[in-house]
Parts: structure tokens; C-alpha cells; sequence
């Protein structure tokens, strides 16, 4: 089988239990893909979703979001799905901000809340 597309997930401490109950709603979906988080996120979707291998990375603040968006820079993240907080400052904002930034300039599919999350795991079964 070909390498599976990899998605990567995160989701803002507001948001986290938003990002577990869609992983797990989607769980047979997420199977076919590669799958990679920021750490805290990464391990909320793990605990949700047993069947899943869930590559966790450095937490958002510690430099999680700059590792996913040297991923993208180099091909390795297809999709991003990153349920934002817009209503809490965060330390790391400029972080978030590049991460949002690459998913644009390398065009790859980004959805930053639940709504267009779903419609984008509709339209992109690996
Ligand atoms: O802060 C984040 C994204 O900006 C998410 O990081 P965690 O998943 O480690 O909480």
C-alpha cells in the first residue's frame, strides 16, 4: 500500500474536547490516514481513540506548531485540522500564526473549526 496521507491535529485547551469527541466520531476515517498532534492534544486524541497510532509531537507552546509547520514546508502534512481559540490571548500566538501561514502558502486543505472539519474528512477519504 502507498504511504497514507498524514493529518495533522490541533486543537486549543478550549477546544480540546471539541477535537476528542470528532476524532472519535471519525475514528474509522482517521484509520486510513497518518496522523500527527501537538503533544497535549495528541494525547487527549489517543486516550479517545485506542485504535489509532497518534504521533505526538512537542506541545504548541514548547515549539509543537513550528514542528507540524516544517512539515507541511516539506511535504509530510496534507491536511490540517486545528480547532482554534479565538477568544483567549495566547503566549505562543505568533507560533499559530506561521503554522496557519505555511498551510496557505503550500495550499494544503486547513479547516481551524469543527464545522468545516467535518465537511473536510467528507471530501477527503484517502
Ligand atoms: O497550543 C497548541 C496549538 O497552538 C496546542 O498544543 P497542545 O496540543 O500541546 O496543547
Amino acid at each position: 500500500m502507498a504511504n497514507p496521507k498524514c493529518v495533522a491535529l490541533i486543537a486549543h485547551d478550549q477546544k480540546k474536547d471539541d477535537m476528542a469527541a470528532f476524532a472519535q466520531a471519525n475514528e474509522t476515517v482517521f484509520a486510513g490516514w497518518k496522523i500527527v498532534a501537538t503533544g497535549t492534544t495528541g494525547g487527549r486524541v489517543q486516550e479517545a481513540c485506542p485504535s489509532l497510532n497518534v504521533i505526538r509531537l512537542k506541545s504548541g507552546p514548547l515549539g509543537g506548531d513550528q514542528q507540524i509547520g516544517a512539515m507541511i514546508a516539506t511535504g509530510d502534512v496534507h491536511m490540517l485540522i486545528f480547532f482554534i481559540d479565538p477568544l483567549s490571548a495566547m503566549p505562543h500566538d505568533v507560533d499559530v500564526k506561521a503554522l496557519t501561514r505555511l498551510a496557505t502558502v503550500y495550499d494544503i486543505p486547513m479547516a481551524l473549526n469543527r464545522a468545516t472539519a467535518e465537511q473536510l474528512i467528507d471530501f477527503n477519504h484517502p
